[in-house]
């Protein structure tokens, strides 16, 4: 059977309005607090080429937390299996920007999409690059193939100025010597790269690599196979930090969230769908998108725990 992807995504974006007005818009940061919650986009992109889009699927948000997918991919790219000593791989059951497990476990985060993880990451691109925020969108613009998507200024200086639990968060780490760099330099880089702006569509596309071992349509290699592999299991266990199990069972695939209302989803071999829409629950991820995620992910068939994968 063919599957009528534009249909679909007409539908469900009438079955998630009523669920629009649920939930609260990421307000720690101030600049997204204005957010309206009425909102709803949804865009898939296939390995073959083509994009379709619901709703608002072409207004840029706030990508926050979606933009640890691709800081993790540049830095796996440039430090390999070395990056794996300063940072876990396992899922941490609590929130992203939790504290309790850094002291146990001696400034070792649990994970890179948590944000303890993510600023290890970001020092990693301190490193290596003179502007790492930079890095990050310029790994973007070659994913998508054109320059546009730029970092929303704004949105980085309001984080940068609300920064205080993510500034512990790192100030924590360096004390057990997993930082290296300056903490307001990596905060700075941070809150930066979480400020890039992308729409539905941009963030379908760009996540293609992730649904095709790497490379990213229709012939560039990005990283290799396994670091792929390895952010897709990742994003599975971890994506969507304390709902990570409930997610794995509503949607079954390799997920991302952000705090901007973001979901990204990778079905292996075929696609990439990404959603948004801002109310968020209270593990903040958007409630909307997941719906929406979810019904998309039954309607073709796509959890890679059922052993039928397409209708
Ligand atoms: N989950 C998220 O999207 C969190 C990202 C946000 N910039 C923060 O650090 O708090």
């Amino acid at each position: 059977m063919t599957l009528d992807l534009p249909t679909l995504l007409q539908d469900i974006a009438a079955d998630v309005r009523p669920l629009l007005g649920e939930g609260e818009v990421a307000s720690y940061i101030p600049a997204l607090s204005r957010m309206p919650r009425d909102r709803f986009g949804i865009a898939v992109a296939t390995i073959d080429g083509r994009v379709y889009g619901a709703g608002d699927s072409g207004h840029r948000f706030s990508i926050q937390s979606l933009s640890k997918m691709y800081a993790l991919a540049l830095a796996l790219q440039r430090e390999g299996d070395a990056l794996w000593q300063r940072v876990g791989r396992e899922p941490s059951g609590t929130p992203f920007n939790s504290l309790v497990q850094l002291e146990r476990e001696r400034g070792v985060p649990r994970n890179p999409f948590v944000n303890a993880g993510a600023l290890v990451v970001t020092d990693v691109l301190c490193r290596r690059y003179l502007q790492p925020e930079r890095a990050v969108l310029e790994f973007v613009h070659r994913l998508l193939g054109e320059a546009d998507v730029a970092i929303d200024a704004e949105v980085a200086r309001s984080e940068r100025g609300h920064s205080d639990r993510n500034a512990a968060i790192a100030h924590f780490m360096r004390s057990f010597g997993n930082l290296h760099g300056d903490v307001g330099a990596v905060l700075d880089a941070y809150c930066a790269q979480c400020a890039i702006a992308m729409s539905c569509r941009e963030l379908a596309r760009a996540g293609l690599f992730l649904a095709a071992d790497g490379v990213q349509p229709p012939g560039t290699r990005v990283v290799d196979a396994l670091a792929a592999r390895r952010i897709n299991a990742l994003m599975l266990t971890c994506g969507a930090y304390d709902a990570a199990g409930d997610l794995a069972c509503r949607i079954g695939l390799p997920v991302k969230t952000g705090v901007g209302g973001g979901i990204v989803a990778v079905v292996p071999g075929r696609l990439c769908v990404c959603a948004w829409a801002p109310g968020l629950d209270a593990n903040g991820n958007s409630i909307a998108a997941a719906a929406a995620i979810e019904r998309f992910a039954t309607a073709i068939g796509a959890s890679i725990f059922a052993a039928d994968a397409s209708p």
